[in-house]
């Protein structure tokens, strides 16, 4: 009999060294395990094709035009109306922080995969990039990206540096 099992009776120690053989106990019955949710707490990162890690992503960062700005100077005038013109797959800026990027790019390497990413698409995506995962460091991540900082008459424009 398994003592670690529930409900397993055995003689004590004391009661089979003193040959009294009516000496038991009973193990008692293990609390039942919480219920778990099926839904995941976090949602968690998905597998990204090959050649899409982030390692990936930085080393491109170095040759490719990632922003689409093609050398200009980063502007200081974008509305949230222009942003909301860009939020498709293949065009696709967002704010964060009271700076604007073009994620266009960025979106097949986005860990969390293209959905999560695309519902920050063509808005300002800071509540949900805090939410899900604060200290990511995009400044980093998304330096080639950035396109520029909302209009200062924007709210926004004021987490911006
Ligand atoms: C716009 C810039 C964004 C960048 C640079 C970014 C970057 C990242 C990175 C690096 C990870 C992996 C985190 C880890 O290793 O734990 C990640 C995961 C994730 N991201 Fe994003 N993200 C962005 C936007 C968003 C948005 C707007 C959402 C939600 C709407 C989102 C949702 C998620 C989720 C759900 C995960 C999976 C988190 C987990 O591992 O549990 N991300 N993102």
């Amino acid at each position: 009999m398994n003592p670690l099992l529930a409900n397993s009776t055995v003689k004590s120690a004391d009661a089979v060294n003193n040959g009294n053989s009516s000496a038991s106990f009973t193990f008692a019955k293990p609390a039942a395990p919480p219920k778990v949710s099926s839904v995941p707490a976090r949602p968690g990162k998905v597998p990204l094709e090959k050649g899409y890690s982030q390692m990936d992503w930085l080393r491109r960062c170095k040759t490719e035009d990632m922003s689409g700005r093609g050398g200009q100077a980063l502007r200081r005038d974008i509305t949230l109306e222009e942003v909301k013109q860009h939020r498709s797959m293949d065009n696709a800026w967002t704010i964060l922080r009271g700076k604007v990027y073009n994620i266009t790019k960025y979106i097949k390497f986005h860990p969390g995969g293209v959905d999560w990413i695309m519902k920050g698409a063509g808005r300002d995506c800071t509540v949900l990039f805090q939410k899900y995962h604060a200290w990511v460091n995009a400044d980093m991540l998304l330096k080639e990206c950035l396109i520029g900082m909302l209009a200062a008459s924007h709210p926004a424009a004021a987490a911006s540096p």
